[in-house]
């Protein structure tokens, strides 16, 4: 819990404050009385009351736009009742227009990419086909909120929560469960978005067509088949895949764009999950050697690619450590002719940069969910003797300040 809601004086309201630009993770940057504030809720130039709701930081406030006195030209009614001020974390741009919260994704990766590896880069961010924002999402995980009552035993009093729970989705930066609006979660597709009622804690949804698959517990079993690039690949119900169904196709378009690969190369596909880039490499001819760190996935990318044969082979292990590993002792060989690389939110980092680039690959395309860890990477790269060739922006995460960039990269020299 925040300070400011352990605050005895109540909940501190301050304004009207002038909202300033957008900032990478889904706030816009205000200043109130010298202090930086962190405003959720609002858009550039809009004049808002903010609800405190962080003061826990000397150097900033976190906070959210409770009160619009002035609004921006971009905004418009969140359509999901819970995408409000201390509601549901899951979206952060619904009180804005799609067109509007592009410019927000552009604005802040053009700065990320500015601040942290100093290249200016005037891309747009590319719509992924959907009309209106809503549905896309195809894999969901809703908390589940029990009715709990009190327990008297002999030995000890306990909370016991009674039957099935009710699903929703967590607030911003909390464990607090928001329970779902009548009529669901408008970014789930549309067999995910009004979930079974369950006993359990957590409950794991993928939509498989018009079908949902539901599943509980930590480790839930099963796979699930999912269709991209003309192929199928198997998932575990809980394992990776991407959340959106353009996703596939856009990013593998837009990795073997920049690679230009030819029959006969060889290629590296690290941070593979269960083999969507080292298929797209494989059937453009190349030789593919995948790393993964996610054991099950692993064995799933063997058994999707097993038509390819000896042109696509999949070692688990952490890519730091398998970069570093000699070849004899099941690491990599010297040298490839491409690397693609699509690591999780907190990047690849220096030590896998280095590791990658003392094999000296003719071209890189780098898969980002994260433009700020994208950013340093690019740094680091650069360093190493490697320039940006091209980066594009996907909007696949629409509602959401999310967004996947791809950068490809070629030696310098
Ligand atoms: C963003 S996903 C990409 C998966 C795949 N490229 C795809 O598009 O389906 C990142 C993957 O990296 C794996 N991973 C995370 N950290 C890792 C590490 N240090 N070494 C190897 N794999 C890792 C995760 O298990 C996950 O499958």
């Amino acid at each position: 819990m925040s300070e400011s809601e352990n605050d005895l004086a109540g909940p501190m309201l301050v304004g009207p404050v002038l909202v300033g630009p957008v900032a990478h993770g889904g706030h816009c940057v205000a200043r109130h009385e010298g202090r930086v504030i962190f405003v959720r809720h609002a858009l550039p130039g809009e004049r808002v009351m903010i609800k405190i709701t962080d003061r826990s930081h000397d150097r900033f406030w976190r906070g959210d736009a409770v009160e619009v006195l002035e609004p921006a030209a971009g905004r418009v009614p969140p359509p999901c009742p819970i995408a409000g001020p201390g509601l549901c974390g899951g979206c952060d741009f619904q009180h804005a227009d799609l067109a509007t919260q592009r410019e927000l994704k552009r604005q802040v990766v053009a700065e990320q990419l500015e601040r942290l590896a100093g290249i200016s880069w005037d891309g747009t961010v590319e719509p992924a086909g959907d009309g209106d924002g809503l549905g896309w999402r195809t894999r969901m995980r809703y908390h589940v909120v029990h009715d709990q009552h009190v327990v008297h035993d002999q030995h000890s009093v306990h909370d016991q929560h009674s039957g099935q729970g009710r699903a929703g989705l967590r607030a911003h930066r909390s464990e607090r469960v928001i329970e779902l609006p009548p009529g669901g979660c408008r970014i789930a597709a549309p067999p995910l978005r009004v979930p079974p009622a369950v006993p359990e804690d957590e409950l794991v949804g993928v939509a498989d067509g018009e079908q949902a698959i539901w599943a509980t517990g930590d480790h839930p079993a099963g796979t699930v088949r999912e269709r991209a690039l003309g192929r199928e690949f198997a998932v575990a119900v809980d394992g990776f895949w991407q959340a959106h169904p353009a996703a596939p196709r856009l990013l593998t378009d837009a990795a073997l764009d920049g690679l230009a690969p030819e029959p006969g190369e060889t290629a590296f596909d690290l941070y593979c999950g269960v083999g969507l880039f080292a298929a797209a490499l494989v059937d453009r001819g190349c030789a593919v050697i995948g790393v993964e760190g996610n054991k099950p996935a692993v064995r799933l990318a063997r058994r999707n690619l097993a038509d390819a044969g000896s042109r696509a082979r999949f070692v688990a292990g952490s890519v730091d450590r398998v970069l570093d590993r000699p070849e004899r002792r099941g690491g990599l060989p010297a040298r490839t002719d491409l690397v693609v690389l699509d690591p999780p939110r907190t990047g690849a980092g220096r030590k896998v940069v280095a590791g990658l680039v003392r094999r000296r690959p003719r071209a890189i395309a780098y898969v980002a969910c994260d433009p700020a860890a994208l950013a340093r990477d690019l740094g680091y790269l650069a360093t190493e003797g490697y320039r940006l060739d091209s980066l594009r922006a996907f909007d696949l995460f629409p509602m959401t300040h999310h967004i996947e960039c791809v950068a490809t990269l070629q030696p310098a020299d």
